[in-house]
């Protein structure tokens, strides 16, 4: 692999160097290439374009949510699914069109609903029995028509680690299929006066390699619809699509999942005499994942002969849980000269109090030295978005870059921020 330098042999990200970026903002220091985000949304619409078929594009925001990647999607004309109030207030304050906003979740609360119906989220995936009562109810109080979709756990198991696949059966998302509960939840949606129930959704997992649990899902929702004697408009499949990490991870082109979905629904359609429905998707990773890099200083080292060798920098599992959580692997590169060569093997650690902040297992790297460069690379999913403040270390400023030009879009966070909600404790002996 070789990677973009500029003529002082630095790291760059879409023409702008990641030296002078960490330079400027500090580290750590998450960096977004936003022309290769364009692109990938462009990718994935395109694909739908060239097929002549109704679609949706939806960012899934909880890869990464912040105001400025809701106005890059809007600016795209792409739709964004939120999972929370907090994402949903993200997407407003972006003046992200709500119309063009689906809203996942499996225990959304009586207040995220009102706030849903009342700043006009398009769409509402409804998940379990509560939430349809609850937003029966909203919209009936509200005199207003809601657009849903029921989320159903389709019983596919996809290849991908056990906490990030969804679609199996013993899984606490979505109305479950093989008991009948989902057909029960489309009697009561389709009966509701308030509720315009437009078709089925369903999410098999994330980080997913091959296109097969995608063509059964996608088969499945519809014979699901069919057997209820009920032509849906819209038919959702989830996001879940497969990137690089390492070279262990072979993707497969965005084009290869949407035109498997594309082409089960088309025959579907064509066996059940349905107009094409609207097929949605919700990538998440695939749009910011390879997009998004960390810049981190180096620091310590403590070298165990015949065992191993730790390279510690200034950030970790705080701003990348990934590895601590799945054992997730990513390749790091030496931003100061990222293609020179590999002398040693070291293990990249953070600097958070606990022995499985680990950020790059292992990894082969030049001689380094206290003060340098290194960045992880693809971390744009999933990677600030659960950050935390864990041994109150501050999340990193976000920087996006566009254009050889570059910005902050979320700032660091300081000591200050975060005591800014602890009181003093005054009931106590004094
Ligand atoms: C319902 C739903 N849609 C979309 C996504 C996005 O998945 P990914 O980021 O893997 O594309 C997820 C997360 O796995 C999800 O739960
Ligand atoms: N957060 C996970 C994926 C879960 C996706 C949400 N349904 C990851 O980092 O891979």
């Amino acid at each position: 692999m070789t990677y973009p330098t500029n003529e002082k042999q630095h790291l760059t990200v879409d023409g702008v160097d990641t030296i002078e970026l960490a330079k400027t903002y500090g580290t750590p220091l998450a960096v977004y290439d936003v022309t290769l985000i364009r692109k990938t949304m462009r990718a994935f619409k395109r694909i739908f374009e060239q097929e002549n078929v109704p679609y949706v594009v939806s960012y899934a925001g909880k890869a990464f949510a912040t105001k400025a990647i809701y106005q890059v999607a809007a600016q795209e004309n792409i739709h964004a699914d939120v999972v929370s109030g907090g994402e949903l207030y993200t997407a407003i304050k972006a003046d992200f069109p709500t119309q063009h906003l689906s809203f996942n979740g499996n225990n959304k609360s009586y207040d995220e609903l009102v706030m849903a119906v009342e700043n006009g989220v398009g769409t509402i995936i409804v998940d379990n029995f509560l939430e349809l009562q609850l937003l029966s109810e909203i919209t009936a109080e509200k005199n207003v028509i809601q657009d849903i979709l029921l989320r159903i756990s389709p019983g596919i198991s996809a290849h991908t680690h056990e906490f990030i696949s969804t679609g199996q059966q013993d899984s606490k998302f979505g109305f479950d299929l093989q008991t009948g509960q989902a057909k029960q939840a489309y009697d009561i949606a389709i009966k509701d006066n308030h509720l315009h129930l437009r078709g089925l959704h369903a999410h098999i997992g994330s980080q997913i390699f091959d296109v097969t649990g995608f063509e059964k899902n996608a088969a499945l929702l519809a014979d699901t619809a069919y057997s209820w004697g009920w032509q849906p408009e819209v038919i959702n499949t989830g996001g879940g699509f497969g990137i690089r990490y390492t070279d262990e991870d072979q993707p497969l082109p965005e084009s290869d999942f949407a035109d498997a979905i594309i082409r089960v629904l088309k025959e579907k359609a064509t066996q059940y005499n349905w107009a094409m429905p609207e097929i949605w998707i919700e990538p998440g990773r695939s749009i910011v994942g390879p997009a998004g890099q960390t810049l981190y200083t180096v620091g310590s080292r403590k070298d165990i002969p015949g065992i191993r060798n730790y390279l510690a920098v200034d950030g970790g599992m705080g701003d990348n849980i990934r590895p601590a959580l799945y054992q997730a692997n990513y390749e790091a590169v030496l931003a100061n000269q990222p293609n020179a060569k590999s002398e040693e093997i070291v293990r990249i650690a953070g600097k958070y109090c606990e022995s499985g902040d680990v950020l790059v297992w292992q990894e082969e790297l030049p001689a380094t030295k206290p003060g340098d460069i290194l960045s992880v690379l693809a971390t744009g999913a999933y990677g600030y978005a659960m950050a935390s403040n864990y041994n109150r270390n501050p999340r990193p400023a976000v920087v996006f870059v566009e254009n050889g030009q570059h910005q902050v879009v979320v700032e660091r966070e300081t000591f200050e921020h975060m005591i800014s909600l602890d009181q003093d404790y005054t009931l106590g002996d004094k």
